[in-house]
């Protein structure tokens, strides 16, 4: 994409601001946490949350009626602990673990993450100085963001592990980060079991997300005729991304959220 196509592409983000507000009713809306609604930090443990965020969030899930979901690799409970206090119907550790719309119940999509396999691959890169593994209830993530020549080391031991205990499990790369998930679970299958939910069903899905994993779902929604906005980051390039940054995504969010609690108002007093 050229830079005059990007500029283009990214002049739509207000346009479709203005038409998710011109007919909520038609709209469903998927966020990546980490790197899109978040800064980046070194440590996954080092995120913090603007206070007024979760709020907005809550305001944009009122406005369209309950279509909107965090779509991200993080496990549930640092979600919620991320967006507190609200609580968002959510596809935890990319889809892994999802929880509903309309019941608040969590349904899980993959086996529960094995203590061998988390206790090899803890063998397998405890060598490798500034590499942390973060545990998660279906998962493995492996980061590297703080010894960042160590990726291909770090993919190579993974390899290794999986080829003796892996099972029904893949490789999965991110922002300075490989992850150990089921094979079949992936942030597109999360996005196209959400919009088969009657809060979503029949809607235009909008997925706005910065990293790999959320390339797949990018692509998933286009192919439904939707629209997937990029944030730019190690992973997409300025060129390809509507966003330059999680800062310009959470001015767009605060944004669709007076949009759409004017709406609200003004259908109050009609
Ligand atoms: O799908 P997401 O919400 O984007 O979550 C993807 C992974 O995010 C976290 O790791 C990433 O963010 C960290 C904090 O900014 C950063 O230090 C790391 O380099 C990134 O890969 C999280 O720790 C993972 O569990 C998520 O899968």
């Amino acid at each position: 994409m050229s830079t005059a196509d990007n500029r283009a592409f990214t002049e739509r983000t207000p346009a479709i601001r203005e038409q998710i507000a011109a007919a909520p009713q038609d709209w469903a809306l998927f966020l990546d946490l980490d790197g899109t609604l978040l800064d980046i930090a070194e440590h996954p443990w080092d995120v913090r949350t603007p206070p007024w965020l979760p709020g907005k969030l809550e305001g944009i899930e009122a406005g369209l009626s309950g279509a909107m979901a965090i779509v991200s690799g993080r496990p549930l409970a640092d979600i919620d602990r991320l967006l507190e206090p609200s609580r968002f119907c959510a596809a935890a550790e990319h889809g892994a673990e999802m929880r509903l719309a309309d019941d608040r119940e969590v349904v899980g999509f993959a086996l529960a993450t094995d203590p061998l396999l988390l206790a090899a691959i803890e063998e397998a890169v405890g060598g490798f100085a500034g590499v942390v593994v973060e545990p998660k209830a279906t998962a493995i993530a492996v980061h590297y963001r703080a010894a960042p020549d160590k990726g291909e080391a770090v993919f190579g031991a993974l390899s290794e592990v999986l080829a003796q205990v892996g099972g029904d499990r893949r490789i999965m790369a991110g922002r300075f980060v490989f992850e150990v998930v089921a094979t079949r679970i992936s942030k597109a299958q999360a996005v196209k079991f959400l919009l088969s939910l009657p809060a979503f069903a029949g809607r235009t899905p909008v997925f706005i997300g910065d990293d790999v994993s959320d390339e797949e779902a990018c692509l998933f929604v286009e192919e439904q005729g939707g629209v997937a906005l990029r944030v730019a980051g190690e992973y997409f390039s300025l060129d390809r991304s509507a966003f330059r940054s999680p800062d310009e995504v959470r001015l767009w969010i605060a944004t669709l959220a007076g949009d759409l609690e004017r709406v609200r108002e003004g259908a109050l007093r009609a």
